[in-house]
Protein backbone atom coordinates (compact mmCIF):
# COMPACT_ATOMS: atom_id res chain seq x y z
CA UNK A 1 0.00 0.00 0.00
CA UNK A 2 1.08 3.45 -1.22
CA UNK A 3 2.13 6.14 1.66
CA UNK A 4 -0.76 9.45 1.45
CA UNK A 5 -4.48 10.43 1.11
CA UNK A 6 -5.61 12.89 -0.52
CA UNK A 7 -8.80 14.57 0.56
CA UNK A 8 -11.04 17.17 -0.60
CA UNK A 9 -12.84 18.44 2.62
CA UNK A 10 -15.71 20.17 3.11
CA UNK A 11 -18.34 17.26 1.96
CA UNK A 12 -21.11 16.28 4.32
CA UNK A 13 -21.35 12.28 4.67
CA UNK A 14 -24.02 10.62 5.05
CA UNK A 15 -24.91 6.83 5.83
CA UNK A 16 -24.30 4.20 8.19
CA UNK A 17 -20.67 2.46 9.22
CA UNK A 18 -19.69 -0.65 11.03
CA UNK A 19 -16.98 -0.31 13.50
CA UNK A 20 -14.24 -2.84 13.43
CA UNK A 21 -12.64 -5.08 15.44
CA UNK A 22 -11.28 -3.92 18.13
CA UNK A 23 -7.85 -3.34 17.48
CA UNK A 24 -6.50 -3.28 21.56
CA UNK A 25 -8.36 -6.24 22.64
CA UNK A 26 -6.88 -8.26 19.13
CA UNK A 27 -3.69 -7.55 20.71
CA UNK A 28 -3.99 -8.91 23.47
CA UNK A 29 -6.60 -12.11 22.65
CA UNK A 30 -4.29 -13.04 20.04
CA UNK A 31 -1.23 -13.83 22.54
CA UNK A 32 -3.32 -15.60 24.54
CA UNK A 33 -3.82 -18.63 21.82
CA UNK A 34 -0.02 -19.58 22.81
CA UNK A 35 -1.55 -20.39 26.58
CA UNK A 36 -3.13 -23.87 24.99
CA UNK A 37 -2.08 -26.29 22.55
CA UNK A 38 -5.87 -27.09 21.81
CA UNK A 39 -7.19 -24.80 18.56
CA UNK A 40 -8.81 -21.53 19.49
CA UNK A 41 -10.66 -19.54 17.09
CA UNK A 42 -10.97 -16.16 17.27
CA UNK A 43 -13.64 -13.65 15.14
CA UNK A 44 -13.75 -10.03 14.21
CA UNK A 45 -10.20 -9.68 14.08
CA UNK A 46 -9.53 -6.42 12.34
CA UNK A 47 -7.55 -6.54 9.24
CA UNK A 48 -4.95 -3.68 10.18
CA UNK A 49 -1.22 -3.51 9.83
CA UNK A 50 -0.78 -4.20 13.90
CA UNK A 51 -2.31 -6.95 14.57
CA UNK A 52 -1.31 -8.47 10.86
CA UNK A 53 1.87 -8.37 12.43
CA UNK A 54 1.12 -10.39 15.34
CA UNK A 55 -0.42 -12.95 13.63
CA UNK A 56 2.96 -13.34 11.35
CA UNK A 57 4.79 -13.20 14.51
CA UNK A 58 2.80 -16.21 15.70
CA UNK A 59 3.13 -17.96 12.86
CA UNK A 60 6.64 -17.48 12.42
CA UNK A 61 6.72 -18.85 16.46
CA UNK A 62 5.48 -21.99 14.83
CA UNK A 63 2.11 -21.67 15.80
CA UNK A 64 -0.40 -23.20 13.16
CA UNK A 65 -2.91 -20.65 11.80
CA UNK A 66 -6.28 -21.14 9.37
CA UNK A 67 -8.07 -18.25 7.96
CA UNK A 68 -11.88 -19.76 8.01
CA UNK A 69 -13.24 -16.32 6.48
CA UNK A 70 -13.03 -12.68 6.60
CA UNK A 71 -11.57 -11.79 10.08
CA UNK A 72 -11.79 -15.31 11.00
CA UNK A 73 -8.96 -17.50 12.49
CA UNK A 74 -8.17 -20.71 13.76
CA UNK A 75 -5.01 -20.64 16.13
CA UNK A 76 -3.32 -23.90 17.14
CA UNK A 77 -0.09 -23.57 19.18
CA UNK A 78 1.00 -27.37 19.62
CA UNK A 79 4.45 -26.84 18.41
CA UNK A 80 6.23 -23.68 19.06
CA UNK A 81 9.84 -23.27 17.64
CA UNK A 82 11.77 -20.76 20.56
CA UNK A 83 15.22 -20.65 17.90
CA UNK A 84 12.82 -18.17 15.89
CA UNK A 85 12.44 -16.06 19.35
CA UNK A 86 15.46 -16.00 20.41
CA UNK A 87 16.73 -15.02 16.54
CA UNK A 88 17.20 -11.71 14.72
CA UNK A 89 14.77 -12.29 12.80
CA UNK A 90 12.37 -11.56 16.13
CA UNK A 91 14.10 -8.85 17.57
CA UNK A 92 13.29 -6.39 14.49
CA UNK A 93 10.04 -8.32 14.66
CA UNK A 94 8.75 -7.76 17.75
CA UNK A 95 10.22 -4.52 17.83
CA UNK A 96 7.55 -2.92 15.32
CA UNK A 97 4.44 -3.00 17.55
CA UNK A 98 3.43 -2.15 21.07
CA UNK A 99 0.74 -5.38 21.24
CA UNK A 100 4.11 -7.93 20.75
CA UNK A 101 5.19 -7.24 24.71
CA UNK A 102 2.06 -9.78 25.61
CA UNK A 103 3.73 -12.80 24.12
CA UNK A 104 5.50 -12.39 27.49
CA UNK A 105 3.06 -13.71 29.55
CA UNK A 106 1.85 -16.95 27.69
CA UNK A 107 5.49 -17.69 26.97
CA UNK A 108 6.26 -17.54 30.48
CA UNK A 109 3.65 -19.07 31.62
CA UNK A 110 3.39 -22.01 29.51
CA UNK A 111 7.54 -22.80 28.94
CA UNK A 112 9.10 -21.01 31.48
CA UNK A 113 10.62 -18.71 29.33
CA UNK A 114 10.53 -15.77 27.36
CA UNK A 115 12.40 -13.04 24.83
CA UNK A 116 11.41 -9.56 23.80
CA UNK A 117 13.02 -6.86 21.98
CA UNK A 118 11.75 -3.13 23.30
CA UNK A 119 8.22 -3.35 21.49
CA UNK A 120 7.54 -0.50 18.85
CA UNK A 121 4.21 1.33 19.27
CA UNK A 122 2.92 4.64 18.65
CA UNK A 123 5.80 7.22 19.71
CA UNK A 124 4.18 9.46 22.31
CA UNK A 125 6.56 10.16 24.87
CA UNK A 126 8.03 7.24 27.54
CA UNK A 127 6.22 3.82 27.80
CA UNK A 128 7.88 1.91 30.38
CA UNK A 129 7.50 -1.83 31.18
CA UNK A 130 8.17 -1.72 34.77
CA UNK A 131 4.67 -2.68 35.52
CA UNK A 132 4.97 -6.00 33.59
CA UNK A 133 8.52 -7.11 34.90
CA UNK A 134 7.36 -6.28 37.87
CA UNK A 135 4.07 -8.76 38.05
CA UNK A 136 6.39 -11.47 36.45
CA UNK A 137 9.23 -10.85 39.17
CA UNK A 138 6.96 -10.90 42.21
CA UNK A 139 5.23 -14.54 40.56
CA UNK A 140 8.80 -15.69 40.77
CA UNK A 141 10.38 -14.98 37.69
CA UNK A 142 14.41 -14.23 36.64
CA UNK A 143 14.46 -10.75 35.10
CA UNK A 144 17.83 -9.96 32.62
CA UNK A 145 17.51 -6.79 30.52
CA UNK A 146 20.26 -6.81 27.96
CA UNK A 147 21.00 -2.85 27.66
CA UNK A 148 22.96 -3.20 24.06
CA UNK A 149 20.42 -5.00 22.55
CA UNK A 150 17.77 -4.23 24.21
CA UNK A 151 16.54 -7.45 24.74
CA UNK A 152 13.88 -8.71 28.13
CA UNK A 153 14.81 -12.38 29.41
CA UNK A 154 12.22 -13.94 31.67
CA UNK A 155 12.82 -17.28 33.31
CA UNK A 156 11.45 -19.35 35.69
CA UNK A 157 10.77 -23.17 36.68
CA UNK A 158 7.44 -22.37 38.41
CA UNK A 159 5.30 -19.33 38.85
CA UNK A 160 3.62 -19.12 42.41
CA UNK A 161 0.79 -17.15 42.66
CA UNK A 162 0.80 -14.45 45.47
CA UNK A 163 -0.57 -10.64 46.08
CA UNK A 164 0.39 -8.17 43.69
CA UNK A 165 0.02 -4.42 43.74
CA UNK A 166 0.99 -3.02 40.76
CA UNK A 167 2.76 0.36 40.36
CA UNK A 168 0.36 1.35 37.96
CA UNK A 169 -3.10 0.59 35.98
CA UNK A 170 -1.15 -0.74 33.37
CA UNK A 171 -3.16 -2.31 30.38
CA UNK A 172 -0.75 -4.54 28.77
CA UNK A 173 1.25 -4.73 31.76
CA UNK A 174 -2.57 -6.43 33.61
CA UNK A 175 -3.32 -8.15 30.56
CA UNK A 176 0.53 -9.68 30.55
CA UNK A 177 0.28 -10.47 34.50
CA UNK A 178 -2.87 -12.50 34.25
CA UNK A 179 -2.00 -14.46 31.20
CA UNK A 180 0.98 -15.63 33.43
CA UNK A 181 -1.05 -16.08 36.63
CA UNK A 182 -3.63 -18.19 35.39
CA UNK A 183 -1.25 -21.06 34.90
CA UNK A 184 1.00 -20.52 37.99
CA UNK A 185 0.45 -22.60 41.45
CA UNK A 186 -1.63 -21.21 43.53
CA UNK A 187 -4.14 -17.64 43.82
CA UNK A 188 -3.05 -15.18 42.39
CA UNK A 189 -4.75 -11.17 43.37
CA UNK A 190 -3.51 -8.53 41.60
CA UNK A 191 -4.57 -5.05 42.74
CA UNK A 192 -4.46 -1.75 40.86
CA UNK A 193 -5.13 -4.09 37.78
CA UNK A 194 -6.33 -2.32 34.68
CA UNK A 195 -10.05 -3.30 33.91
CA UNK A 196 -10.88 -1.72 30.56
CA UNK A 197 -13.36 -4.04 28.42
CA UNK A 198 -10.51 -5.29 26.12
CA UNK A 199 -9.32 -7.13 29.64
CA UNK A 200 -12.83 -8.34 30.87
CA UNK A 201 -12.83 -9.46 27.39
CA UNK A 202 -9.54 -11.59 27.84
CA UNK A 203 -10.32 -12.61 31.40
CA UNK A 204 -13.55 -14.03 30.31
CA UNK A 205 -11.98 -15.46 27.60
CA UNK A 206 -9.30 -17.35 29.95
CA UNK A 207 -11.82 -18.51 31.44
CA UNK A 208 -13.64 -20.05 29.12
CA UNK A 209 -10.15 -21.83 28.17
CA UNK A 210 -10.44 -23.51 32.18
CA UNK A 211 -8.95 -20.41 33.79
CA UNK A 212 -10.38 -19.47 36.82
CA UNK A 213 -10.63 -15.66 37.17
CA UNK A 214 -12.76 -13.61 39.69
CA UNK A 215 -13.84 -10.06 40.06
CA UNK A 216 -13.65 -9.02 36.57
CA UNK A 217 -14.49 -5.89 35.36
CA UNK A 218 -12.76 -4.76 38.89
CA UNK A 219 -9.11 -3.23 39.51
CA UNK A 220 -8.76 -6.22 42.00
CA UNK A 221 -8.65 -9.81 40.04
CA UNK A 222 -8.34 -13.08 41.57
CA UNK A 223 -6.89 -16.22 40.06
CA UNK A 224 -6.79 -19.42 41.25
CA UNK A 225 -4.05 -20.97 38.79
CA UNK A 226 -4.80 -24.44 36.95
CA UNK A 227 -2.21 -26.59 35.73
CA UNK A 228 -3.84 -26.65 32.16
CA UNK A 229 -6.05 -24.59 29.54
CA UNK A 230 -7.92 -25.61 26.56
CA UNK A 231 -9.32 -24.43 22.84
CA UNK A 232 -12.21 -21.75 22.80
CA UNK A 233 -13.95 -19.44 20.56
CA UNK A 234 -13.78 -15.65 21.15
CA UNK A 235 -15.57 -12.74 19.56
CA UNK A 236 -13.42 -9.58 19.48
CA UNK A 237 -15.85 -6.18 20.86
CA UNK A 238 -16.45 -3.33 18.08
CA UNK A 239 -13.64 -0.96 18.22
CA UNK A 240 -14.30 1.66 20.60
CA UNK A 241 -11.81 4.46 19.72
CA UNK A 242 -13.26 3.69 16.03
CA UNK A 243 -16.67 4.41 17.01
CA UNK A 244 -15.73 7.84 19.12
CA UNK A 245 -14.06 8.70 15.71
CA UNK A 246 -16.66 8.33 13.85
CA UNK A 247 -19.09 10.88 16.46
CA UNK A 248 -16.16 13.09 16.07
CA UNK A 249 -16.24 12.86 12.34
CA UNK A 250 -20.09 13.35 11.75
CA UNK A 251 -19.77 16.45 14.35
CA UNK A 252 -17.26 18.13 11.64
CA UNK A 253 -18.52 16.93 8.66
CA UNK A 254 -22.54 18.18 9.95
CA UNK A 255 -23.31 14.75 8.49
CA UNK A 256 -26.32 12.51 9.38
CA UNK A 257 -24.70 9.19 10.32
CA UNK A 258 -25.72 5.81 11.92
CA UNK A 259 -22.82 3.75 13.51
CA UNK A 260 -23.71 0.15 14.32
CA UNK A 261 -23.85 -2.52 16.76
CA UNK A 262 -21.86 -0.67 19.20
CA UNK A 263 -22.09 -2.46 22.11
CA UNK A 264 -23.33 0.69 24.13
CA UNK A 265 -23.09 -0.76 27.33
CA UNK A 266 -19.03 -1.18 26.46
CA UNK A 267 -18.73 1.99 25.71
CA UNK A 268 -18.10 3.59 29.44
CA UNK A 269 -18.25 7.74 29.26
CA UNK A 270 -17.37 8.24 25.40
CA UNK A 271 -20.64 8.68 24.70
CA UNK A 272 -21.01 10.98 27.34
CA UNK A 273 -17.68 12.83 26.97
CA UNK A 274 -19.09 13.97 23.19
CA UNK A 275 -22.73 14.83 24.26
CA UNK A 276 -20.02 17.28 26.74
CA UNK A 277 -19.13 18.80 23.31
CA UNK A 278 -22.61 19.54 22.77
CA UNK A 279 -23.20 16.86 20.04
CA UNK A 280 -26.49 15.02 19.90
CA UNK A 281 -26.19 11.46 19.46
CA UNK A 282 -29.10 8.87 20.13
CA UNK A 283 -28.99 5.06 21.02
CA UNK A 284 -31.34 3.51 18.42
CA UNK A 285 -31.04 -0.60 19.55
CA UNK A 286 -27.53 -1.29 19.39
CA UNK A 287 -26.70 1.53 16.99
CA UNK A 288 -25.70 4.86 17.61
CA UNK A 289 -27.52 7.63 15.29
CA UNK A 290 -26.27 11.29 15.16
CA UNK A 291 -28.18 13.25 13.13
CA UNK A 292 -26.58 16.06 10.87
CA UNK A 293 -26.12 18.94 13.15
CA UNK A 294 -25.16 23.14 11.49
CA UNK A 295 -23.78 23.74 15.16
CA UNK A 296 -22.82 21.95 18.83
CA UNK A 297 -22.50 24.20 22.05
CA UNK A 298 -19.49 23.36 24.50
CA UNK A 299 -21.27 23.05 28.16
CA UNK A 300 -19.64 23.92 30.77
CA UNK A 301 -18.96 22.74 34.72
CA UNK A 302 -22.07 23.46 37.08
CA UNK A 303 -20.18 26.30 38.42
CA UNK A 304 -19.75 27.72 34.97
CA UNK A 305 -15.94 26.96 34.48
CA UNK A 306 -14.35 26.04 31.32
CA UNK A 307 -14.78 22.18 30.63
CA UNK A 308 -12.02 19.72 31.10
CA UNK A 309 -11.79 16.83 28.99
CA UNK A 310 -8.91 14.60 30.20
CA UNK A 311 -7.93 11.09 29.98
CA UNK A 312 -7.84 8.39 32.96
CA UNK A 313 -7.54 4.62 33.44
CA UNK A 314 -10.44 2.56 32.86
CA UNK A 315 -13.70 3.80 33.32
CA UNK A 316 -11.90 7.06 32.88
CA UNK A 317 -11.53 8.58 29.25
CA UNK A 318 -9.59 6.44 27.10
CA UNK A 319 -6.06 8.49 25.94
CA UNK A 320 -6.94 7.40 22.52
CA UNK A 321 -10.02 9.72 22.07
CA UNK A 322 -8.45 12.64 23.49
CA UNK A 323 -6.88 13.73 20.25
CA UNK A 324 -10.36 13.08 18.37
CA UNK A 325 -12.25 15.04 20.94
CA UNK A 326 -9.43 17.72 20.62
CA UNK A 327 -10.07 18.22 16.98
CA UNK A 328 -14.10 17.95 16.82
CA UNK A 329 -13.55 20.71 19.68
CA UNK A 330 -12.22 23.24 16.87
CA UNK A 331 -15.48 23.58 15.34
CA UNK A 332 -17.71 23.51 18.80
CA UNK A 333 -19.48 26.71 19.84
CA UNK A 334 -17.36 27.34 22.95
CA UNK A 335 -14.51 26.63 25.00
CA UNK A 336 -12.67 23.48 26.50
CA UNK A 337 -9.21 22.57 28.11
CA UNK A 338 -7.88 19.36 27.01
CA UNK A 339 -5.60 17.45 29.46
CA UNK A 340 -3.84 14.44 28.05
CA UNK A 341 -2.22 13.54 31.14
CA UNK A 342 -0.78 9.92 30.56
CA UNK A 343 1.22 10.71 27.73
CA UNK A 344 3.43 13.23 27.01
CA UNK A 345 3.99 13.83 23.53
CA UNK A 346 0.54 13.42 22.10
CA UNK A 347 -0.94 16.89 21.89
CA UNK A 348 2.18 18.32 19.04
CA UNK A 349 0.15 17.41 16.39
CA UNK A 350 -2.09 20.43 17.24
CA UNK A 351 0.79 22.92 15.44
CA UNK A 352 -0.85 21.60 12.32
CA UNK A 353 -4.58 22.10 13.48
CA UNK A 354 -3.18 25.94 13.73
CA UNK A 355 -1.94 26.29 10.35
CA UNK A 356 -5.57 25.05 9.57
CA UNK A 357 -6.83 27.92 11.42
CA UNK A 358 -8.17 26.59 14.46
CA UNK A 359 -8.06 28.18 17.35
CA UNK A 360 -5.64 26.46 19.96
CA UNK A 361 -3.15 26.96 22.33
CA UNK A 362 -0.90 24.66 23.47
CA UNK A 363 -0.52 25.71 27.26
CA UNK A 364 2.29 22.43 28.17
CA UNK A 365 3.24 19.33 26.43
CA UNK A 366 -0.24 17.36 28.45
CA UNK A 367 -3.02 20.56 27.99
CA UNK A 368 -4.35 22.65 25.13
CA UNK A 369 -7.13 24.70 24.80
CA UNK A 370 -9.52 24.81 22.36
CA UNK A 371 -11.57 27.48 21.36
CA UNK A 372 -14.35 26.15 18.83
CA UNK A 373 -15.00 28.26 15.49
CA UNK A 374 -18.44 27.18 15.80
CA UNK A 375 -19.02 26.05 11.64
CA UNK A 376 -18.56 30.19 11.33
CA UNK A 377 -15.67 29.58 9.30
CA UNK A 378 -13.71 25.94 7.74
CA UNK A 379 -10.47 25.00 8.46
CA UNK A 380 -8.45 25.20 5.61
CA UNK A 381 -6.72 22.40 3.69
CA UNK A 382 -2.80 21.31 4.09
CA UNK A 383 -0.21 18.81 3.84
CA UNK A 384 0.39 17.61 6.42
CA UNK A 385 2.06 13.84 8.57
CA UNK A 386 0.69 11.31 10.67
CA UNK A 387 2.64 11.70 13.65
CA UNK A 388 0.59 8.94 15.63
CA UNK A 389 -1.91 6.78 15.13
CA UNK A 390 -5.00 8.62 16.35
CA UNK A 391 -3.49 11.78 15.97
CA UNK A 392 -3.42 10.72 11.87
CA UNK A 393 -6.75 10.06 12.48
CA UNK A 394 -7.95 13.42 14.05
CA UNK A 395 -5.74 14.93 11.06
CA UNK A 396 -7.96 12.93 8.71
CA UNK A 397 -11.18 14.32 10.60
CA UNK A 398 -9.83 17.63 10.04
CA UNK A 399 -8.88 17.39 6.46
CA UNK A 400 -12.34 16.08 5.51
CA UNK A 401 -14.23 18.65 7.03
CA UNK A 402 -11.79 21.38 5.86
CA UNK A 403 -11.96 23.78 2.56
CA UNK A 404 -9.95 22.27 -0.23
CA UNK A 405 -7.32 20.06 -0.75
CA UNK A 406 -5.12 18.21 2.04
CA UNK A 407 -2.52 15.72 1.69
CA UNK A 408 -1.75 13.31 4.52
CA UNK A 409 1.43 11.67 4.66
CA UNK A 410 3.22 8.56 6.71
CA UNK A 411 -0.36 6.93 6.48
CA UNK A 412 0.83 3.53 7.64
CA UNK A 413 0.48 4.88 11.19
CA UNK A 414 -3.21 4.93 10.46
CA UNK A 415 -3.40 2.09 8.72
CA UNK A 416 -1.73 0.38 11.59
CA UNK A 417 -5.12 0.68 13.69
CA UNK A 418 -8.04 1.48 11.38
CA UNK A 419 -9.48 -0.97 8.74
CA UNK A 420 -9.67 -0.42 5.08
CA UNK A 421 -10.16 3.51 5.86
CA UNK A 422 -10.40 5.16 2.80
CA UNK A 423 -12.58 2.62 1.39
CA UNK A 424 -14.70 3.24 4.21
CA UNK A 425 -15.43 6.52 4.51
CA UNK A 426 -15.84 6.83 0.84
CA UNK A 427 -18.58 4.95 1.28
CA UNK A 428 -19.91 7.74 3.39
CA UNK A 429 -19.58 9.94 0.56
CA UNK A 430 -15.95 11.19 1.26
CA UNK A 431 -13.85 12.30 -1.47
CA UNK A 432 -10.70 10.45 -0.09
CA UNK A 433 -7.64 8.49 -2.45
CA UNK A 434 -4.75 6.91 -1.55
CA UNK A 435 -1.90 7.74 -3.79
C1 LIG B 1 -1.61 -2.09 22.61
C2 LIG B 1 -2.44 -1.37 23.61
O1 LIG B 1 -3.34 -1.92 24.21
N1 LIG B 1 -2.16 -0.07 23.76
C3 LIG B 1 -2.93 0.74 24.70
C4 LIG B 1 -2.40 0.51 26.09
O2 LIG B 1 -1.02 0.83 26.07
P1 LIG B 1 -0.08 0.45 27.29
O3 LIG B 1 -0.57 -0.79 27.96
O4 LIG B 1 1.28 0.46 26.73
O5 LIG B 1 -0.28 1.66 28.26
P2 LIG B 1 -0.27 1.66 29.87
O6 LIG B 1 -1.65 1.36 30.34
O7 LIG B 1 0.84 0.80 30.33
O8 LIG B 1 0.07 3.15 30.21
C5 LIG B 1 -0.08 4.23 29.34
C6 LIG B 1 0.58 5.44 29.92
O9 LIG B 1 -0.17 5.94 30.98
C7 LIG B 1 0.58 6.02 32.14
N2 LIG B 1 -0.31 5.61 33.23
C8 LIG B 1 -0.93 4.39 33.17
C9 LIG B 1 -1.73 3.98 34.22
C10 LIG B 1 -1.90 4.85 35.32
O10 LIG B 1 -2.59 4.52 36.28
N3 LIG B 1 -1.31 6.07 35.29
C11 LIG B 1 -0.52 6.46 34.25
O11 LIG B 1 0.02 7.56 34.27
C12 LIG B 1 1.75 5.09 31.94
O12 LIG B 1 2.86 5.51 32.70
C13 LIG B 1 1.97 5.20 30.46
O13 LIG B 1 2.77 6.28 30.12
O14 LIG B 1 -3.11 1.34 27.01
C14 LIG B 1 -2.96 2.74 26.77
C15 LIG B 1 -3.69 3.47 27.89
O15 LIG B 1 -5.07 3.25 27.82
C16 LIG B 1 -3.50 3.08 25.37
O16 LIG B 1 -3.21 4.43 25.10
C17 LIG B 1 -2.84 2.20 24.31
O17 LIG B 1 -3.52 2.37 23.08
C1 LIG C 1 -1.21 4.13 21.46
C2 LIG C 1 -1.84 3.25 20.72
O1 LIG C 1 -1.36 2.13 20.20
P1 LIG C 1 -0.04 1.31 20.63
O2 LIG C 1 -0.18 1.08 22.10
O3 LIG C 1 -0.16 0.05 19.85
O4 LIG C 1 1.12 2.15 20.25
C3 LIG C 1 -3.27 3.43 20.36
O5 LIG C 1 -3.90 2.43 19.98
O6 LIG C 1 -3.77 4.56 20.43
Amino acid sequence: MSGMFQIRGGKQLHGEITPQGAKNEALQILCAVLLTDDEVRIKNIPDIHDVNRLIEILGDFGVRITKNGKGIYTFKADQVNFDYIKSQEFKKDGAKLRGSIMLLGPMLARFGEAYMPTPGGDKIGRRRLDTHFQGFVELGAEFHYDEIENFYTLKAKELQGKFILLEEASVTGTANVVMAAVLAKGKTRIYNAACEPYLQQLCKMLNRMGANISGIGSNLLTIEGVSHLHGTEHTMLPDMVEIGSWIGLAAMTKSEMTIKNVHWNQLGVIPSTFRKLGIELEQSGDDIYIPAQEHYRIQKFIDGSILTVSDAPWPGFTPDLLSIVLVTATQAKGTVLIHQKMFESRLFFVDKLIDMGAQIILCDPHRATVVGLNHESPLRGTTMTSPDIRAGNALLIAALSAEGKSIIHNIEQIDRGYENIDGRLRALGADIVRI
